[in-house]
């Protein structure tokens, strides 16, 4: 208020000033007058006008115009000060652009009078200069630095991201109904295009209290018709000519000032930087959005009937609220590594959750990079809390986990298209409240991995995306696709535009132009912490430049607000299903496995998790049909882990004495396994016995010899089978039958008499050898393949275009009796990870 009252006392002490020179200017034209000069009594009319506009008790500044001295008007008796009316609904016209010297140094000579005359931070500046690209503001540049004056605006682009900015600050004020906090002053030294300069036009209209005030220089004359609210100031070679300001005319008849005017020159060098300094401090209370501005006043409040909104930062100072409903269904999301992407979507996904209860917003969170996006959404060790309204969350989530999540998203599609039916509507706002639907955002970061290549998976999962896309506007479903990149991903060729089409918002972050039109060049200067909002798909001229906050700046913010929700989660909430794709599997964390017990029906051997949404335990079912055994393959020592976990919980399904394992640990990295299994068994009351090669191919015998069915089970566990070849290929002296010939004796005729082989081979090949030939795949139907190339193993199955690329902690579950292909992490002991 302090320094309100200054910049008043101080506009009032030149009002008065004014008033004494017009006064004697008036005395020595009323003698003028006198000796009949032509047009002088005219003007003395006019100055008295003046007079008595500077001398009646002005209005505050806060809620009047700022009279701002623009120059010296020139009389016989000397010159007084030349002063128009600016701010509430007052703006000025100039008819030559800042090419023209006197021009460019009144604009800035206006600009320091305005921010000077105002209270610190209630004005801000902003430049437009299409004809010398911002030359005009380059004196200025101290307040640039400081944060008074926003960036010059040159291009076609910056000054339509400008205007919207303006407009909104319009909106704004008047959605407030009273006069802005902030005026804004939009200096425009050259005119823009015609489209700009009519919306520049059309911001004169806005009215007294829309806290905005417009310098237009280099605007014809014709100007005053379409800026009825502005002074004009014409300049001919030598002075200034004054129009009437709008509502305090100097002439009866519209002639404006009869006295031309000098205008005045530059501010004193250094004036700027003076002024820098002392407005700074102030403005930059105006510092990026915080976390705490993109929340509600009050949680849960919102209904998402017809749409879900939520406000994602700041343009200028105003909120920019971004929708998911009819106009705007999904989003695409683009910038590079590194520009903030996570941060944003963490931003909008609080800003949802504070807004929404989980009954009317459930999320589904997918993570294809290495990271910890969505990790605060989950309960871990450190914090059980989770976020009530996540049902899904893949953290570094493997592209069969994305495309898992997006299945079960359709089905949820297809359930809601017989509710829907049932009630008779076409719209989720439609439904009775008793049926009500939450509405779903799918969240898919770095979605480019999910569509990478061309393979079985990206095609599913494009398939997916297009009809979730189409289907989801009508069902409340929305997506949000982020990523580094949206062109060049081949599975999309033919097919971006029927999926993108779907998508009309878009937001580029910093290297994140590819979601714009080609043509739109908006994101080119951005930084991290700011993006381009685009809600036409794109096009140029319908962005929005944002500010957002970095939500992970204040962590224990952003804890306090998810403890605060997952504390008013509805009692019974479970947790989200959770992926965390670096995660191994232990089979004593798997429910199914623990459940395990003795006559439960046909035994299965448990080998891992499913790489799916529920993490459903993975095995083999070991019945009577031939085949029914499981061959490890691969050379990764997580083969003998996977031949452990499946022993063990095949023992936990037999009474002591129903079972009969057979261990063959035929090379050295299985041995302690082996010597764990043993002590296992026996602890369980199984019998155990040890073989080494010679011993196997002396057993093979024994169990290829038909015998009495009986309903014990025999499991033959063999860790590298391979180092048994020269003992199983040499025949029997007696028999002249060689081992693997009964080795496919007991595979073909073992099940019906309860026999199982498990075994570990460490490649396809010797597997195929004991096999005799591929086409005998079917003799082992169960199959885990760990580090075996994609195109052998296609090879082997007779699947040419098999989706499979070995990496750690996965493996390939292979059911040829059931044409089963599933993802699976298999089981390891927590001790070998330790080791
Ligand atoms: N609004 C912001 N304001 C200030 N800094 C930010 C903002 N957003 C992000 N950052 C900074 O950028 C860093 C990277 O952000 P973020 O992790 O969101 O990037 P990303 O695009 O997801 O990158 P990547 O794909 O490599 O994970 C953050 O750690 C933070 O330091």
């Amino acid at each position: 208020m302090g320094r309100l009252s200054t910049a008043y006392g101080q506009a009032v002490a030149a009002h008065r000033h004014a008033a004494y020179r017009l006064a004697q200017a008036r005395r020595a034209l009323a003698v003028a007058a006198a000796s009949a000069a032509p047009d002088t009594a005219e003007l003395v009319a006019g100055l008295d006008r003046i007079a008595a506009a500077l001398t009646a008790p002005a209005a505050p500044p806060a809620t009047g115009p700022l009279p701002v001295r623009i120059g010296a008007a020139t009389t016989v008796d000397g010159g007084f000060p030349a002063l128009v009316p600016l701010g509430a609904g007052h703006h000025l016209v100039v008819d030559r652009d800042a090419r023209d010297a006197r021009v460019g140094a009144l604009l800035r000579t206006l600009v320091l009078r305005l921010l000077a005359a105002a209270p610190a931070g209630t004005v801000r500046v902003a430049g437009i200069d299409p004809a010398t690209l911002g030359a005009t503001f380059l004196p200025l540049r101290p307040l640039v630095d400081a944060g008074v004056l926003a960036p010059t605006a040159t291009s076609e682009t910056e000054i339509a991201a400008l205007l919207d900015e303006a407009e909104r600050h319009v909106r704004g004020a008047g959605q407030a109904g009273g006069p802005a906090g902030e005026l804004l002053v939009l200096v425009a030294a050259s005119a823009p295009g015609p489209r700009e300069l009519a919306r520049l036009t059309a911001l004169t209209h806005a009215g007294d209290t829309a806290g905005v005030c417009l310098l237009l220089a280099g605007v014809s004359p014709g100007a005053e018709r379409t800026a009825p609210h502005a002074t004009v100031l014409r300049l001919n070679e030598r002075y200034a000519l004054l129009g009437d300001p709008p509502r305090h005319p100097f002439s009866p008849d519209g002639r404006g000032l009869a006295a031309p005017v000098q205008l005045d020159g530059d501010p004193q060098p250094g004036a700027a930087a003076a002024l820098a300094r002392q407005l700074g401090p102030a403005v930059r209370r105006d510092d990026p959005p915080t976390f705490a501005d993109l929340l509600p006043a009050r949680r849960w409040t919102e209904s998402a009937a017809t749409g879900l909104r939520t406000v994602v930062g700041r343009a200028g100072r105003e909120p920019v609220t971004l929708a998911f409903d009819d106009a705007t269904p999904h989003w695409l999301v683009g910038g590079r590594t590194g520009a903030g992407k996570t941060v944003f979507l963490l931003d909008v996904l609080y800003g949802l959750a504070t807004r929404y209860p989980p009954a009317e917003l459930q999320l589904h969170l997918l993570d294809f990079k290495e990271g910890v996006s969505f990790t605060e959404f989950v309960p871990t060790d450190r914090d059980p809390s989770w976020l009530p309204h996540a049902r899904a969350v893949g953290i570094e989530s493997d592209r069969e986990y994305g495309l898992a999540v997006l299945r079960g998203l359709r089905r949820e599609l297809d359930r809601r298209a017989t509710v829907f039916k049932r009630h008779g509507v076409s719209r989720l706002a439609d439904l009775p409240p008793a049926a009500a639907l939450p509405r779903a955002v799918v969240v898919v970061d770095e979605f480019h991995v999910l569509l990478a290549g061309t393979d079985a998976v990206a095609r599913e999962a494009v398939d997916l995306l297009e009809e979730l896309a189409r289907k989801g506007r009508s069902y409340g479903l929305h997506l949000v696709l982020a990523s580094q990149s949206a062109t060049g991903i081949e599975s999309l060729y033919g097919r971006a535009e029927a999926i993108f089409g779907q998508f009309p918002l878009r937001v580029a972050l910093p290297g994140g132009g590819g979601v714009l039109d080609p043509v739109n060049d908006a994101a080119g200067r951005l930084t991290v912490g700011s993006a381009v909002v685009n809600t036409a798909a794109g096009v140029t001229g319908a962005d929005t430049v944002v500010r957002f906050p970095n939500a992970h700046a204040d962590p224990t913010g952003l804890a306090r607000v998810r403890h605060e929700l997952w504390a008013a989660r509805p009692d019974g909430s479970p947790p989200p299903a959770v992926f965390r794709g670096y995660e191994p599997a232990h089979p004593a964390d798997t429910p199914a496995f623990t459940a395990l017990h003795p006559g439960a029906g046909t035994p299965v051997a448990l080998v891992g998790r499913v790489v799916d949404v529920d993490g459903t335990a993975a095995g083999f079912t070991l019945d009577a049909v031939p085949g029914r055994h499981l061959a490890v393959v691969g050379t990764d020592p997580t083969g003998a882990e996977v031949l452990h976990a499946a022993v063990t919980g095949l023992a936990r399904q037999h009474a002591p004495g129903r079972a009969r394992f057979l261990l063959a640990p035929l090379v050295s990295e299985a041995q302690a396994v082996a010597a764990v299994l043993t002590a296992v068994l026996t602890a369980a009351g199984h019998p155990v016995d040890r073989l080494d090669a010679v011993g196997l191919r002396d057993r093979l015998t024994t169990l290829a010899t038909p015998t009495a069915q009986t309903d014990t089970r025999t499991y033959l566990v063999v860790f590298g089978m391979e180092a048994a070849a020269g003992t199983l290929e040499r025949p029997d002296p007696e028999t002249f039958r060689s081992g693997r010939e009964e080795l496919r004796t007991v595979l073909r005729d073992g099940p019906g008499r309860g026999v199982h082989l498990l075994g570990w081979w460490r490649g396809l090949r010797p597997l195929v050898d004991d096999l005799g030939g591929a086409h005998q795949r079917d003799d082992v139907a169960c199959l885990v393949a760990l580090n075996v190339p994609g195109a052998d193993l296609g090879l082997h199955l007779g699947a040419h275009d098999l989706a499979w690329r070995p990496r750690p902690n996965r493996a390939l579950l292979v059911d040829r009796h059931d044409q089963r292909l599933q993802l699976i992490v298999p089981f390891v002991r927590p001790e070998r990870e330790e080791r």
